[in-house]
């Protein structure tokens, strides 16, 4: 029985999912062949002893200023900040003014892959591959035009794509390990698959040796820092744009950016971007990047993680066994209800179950003298009857699997919450071992909550309403104590 629910991670290979903010997919340090510029660190993007931002960052804003799209009296520049680079105010700027303005001639998207060299042999691949491989080419050019943005662009973050075999075991036993194993085998096997697909067909476009490093490099910058969803763009890299941090006390869920018509007809599109909330002169302007994002989302995308505890999720995936005896009705039970063989659900700290979780879970465990509900006179109410208790049977059933699932998920983490929380309280951790830390933690939170919710579940079992009961009581056979009325001839 066990083997019908199963814990796994909430994976996100499905590229630059939804929402309206900022999509970072994550990145590596490139062959030395490549234009190295810079790593996470601030450091390296500021002149020593002073804060003054380095040549690279300098050229940038010139190049920038020589395109026409930033002047002296632009609101917001690049500076040095903890986060990096970010976007500091030049003066004050007040609540939703726009912050800058960049054109599309300026965006890196698919269409601008197309427009390229390379557009004829990127033409059937995915976008993000495509946009992948053409600022992996763009780098390797010391003529690139995009040149004085690339040299700009970090080599890695702390996604945890980028962790070494050493900071992922302190991820031992979460979902967020597994989810990150599972990123970086799906891009190995598209790097794969357009090594032998595009690049070695055409070595004449690319020349040069692309690894899997560049290619988790491009990844991770995309992850990191494109914007998606936006009127028909569906990944975009926006120079200057991109340099935007998240701030948790933004929470506003409004949209920070447009994209807008300019010029003559409103012919040339504009990616605009405005300042959620009014920031003094010589402060960074924040947005927030996705408020629907659990830590470990957080974590993989972009490679920091907040404090608040709904940001704890966790992904139990349940699922109805090829070998249940029952398989067949139960799926399209679950079919006709908006669901498949597998359902993910995500439990939140701090919130109640999921909804439709005790429905399909009931579904999964349903057998022995509950199987009629299976029957098909039953297939349009049963849905409704699995939203209440079934049986004594079945829900202690499905009260004991869970939280035996608990239990051994609790098992495979190498330390407890206290441990985690006394780490955290020392301070002074490593960044990347501040998340995996927060991660274990935060994790570990929600099962015990789930835990707690089917073991208080337990104890009532003896007072739950199961569904004979009810159906006496609709029949009019049961009496205000629960008695069962009789019908006795007059
Ligand atoms: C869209 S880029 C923003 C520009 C970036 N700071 C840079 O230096 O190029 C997103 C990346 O910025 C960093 N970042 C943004 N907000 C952050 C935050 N609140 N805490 C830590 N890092 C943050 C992360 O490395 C993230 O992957």
């Amino acid at each position: 029985m066990a083997s019908l629910f199963s814990f796994s991670p909430s994976s996100s290979t499905s590229f630059l999912s939804p929402a309206k903010t900022l999509k970072p997919l994550c990145s590596l340090r490139r062959a030395t062949t490549l234009h190295l510029t810079r790593a996470l660190s601030a450091n390296s993007l500021s002149s020593p002893e002073t804060d003054t931002p380095s040549p690279a960052i300098q050229s940038f804003w010139q190049w920038l200023r020589e395109k026409g799209v930033v002047s002296d009296n632009s609101p917001a520049k690049p500076g040095i900040v903890p986060e990096g680079l970010g976007l500091i105010a030049q003066r004050d700027i007040s609540r939703n003014e726009v912050v800058l303005e960049v054109p599309k001639r300026f965006w890196i998207n698919p269409d601008a892959v197309a427009a390229s060299e390379i557009g004829k042999v990127c033409s059937g691949l995915k976008p993000w591959v495509a946009v992948a491989l053409f600022i992996i080419r763009e780098r390797s050019r010391e003529d690139s035009p995009w040149r004085l943005y690339l040299d700009i662009l970090p080599e890695t973050t702390n996604s945890t794509i980028y962790w070494s075999e050493e900071e992922l075991s302190e991820l031992q036993g979460s979902q967020l390990l597994s989810s990150t194993l599972s990123v970086k085998e799906y891009v190995g096997s598209e790097f794969l698959k357009t090594e032998e697909e595009v690049i070695v067909p055409h070595r004449q476009l690319f020349p040069f040796s692309i690894t899997l490093n560049d290619f988790m490099w491009a990844f991770g910058i995309l992850k990191s820092r494109a914007f998606s969803r936006l009127r028909g763009q569906n990944l975009v890299l926006i120079p200057l744009a991109d340099l935007i941090n998240h701030s948790p006390s933004i929470t506003t869920e409004d949209s920070a950016w447009e994209i807008k018509g300019a010029g003559l007809f409103s012919r040339d599109l504009l990616f605009s971007l405005r300042t959620p909330i009014s920031v003094k002169a010589g402060e960074q302007v924040f947005i927030q990047y996705d408020l629907g994002k659990s830590n470990a989302e957080l974590a993989l995308d972009y490679g920091f993680i907040e404090s608040r505890s709904d940001r704890n999720a966790y992904t139990l995936t349940l699922e109805i066994s090829e070998s249940d005896p029952f398989y067949g009705d139960k799926l399209d039970i679950a079919e006709s209800n908006g669901m498949g063989e597998s359902a993910y659900f995500d439990f939140v700290l701090g919130r109640s179950l999921p909804p439709g979780m005790l429905p399909y879970l009931r579904l999964v465990a349903l057998g022995g003298t509950d199987a009629f509900l299976l029957e098909s006179i039953f297939r349009k109410s049963v849905w409704g009857h699995l939203e209440l208790p079934v049986s004594h049977a079945n829900e202690e059933l499905i009260c004991r699997v869970v939280r035996d699932a608990c239990k051994s998920a609790l098992s495979r983490y190498n330390t407890t919450i206290e441990e985690d929380e006394k780490l955290s309280e020392g301070g002074n951790l490593d960044p990347r071992l501040q998340i995996a830390v927060g991660i274990r933690a935060g994790e570990k939170k929600v099962l015990n909550q789930i835990d707690g919710i089917f073991k208080e579940r337990e104890l009532e079992l003896d007072e739950l309403e199961y569904y004979q009961e009810r159906r006496l009581k609709d029949l009019g056979l049961v009496g205000e104590q629960g008695d069962i009325i009789f019908w006795e001839p007059k």
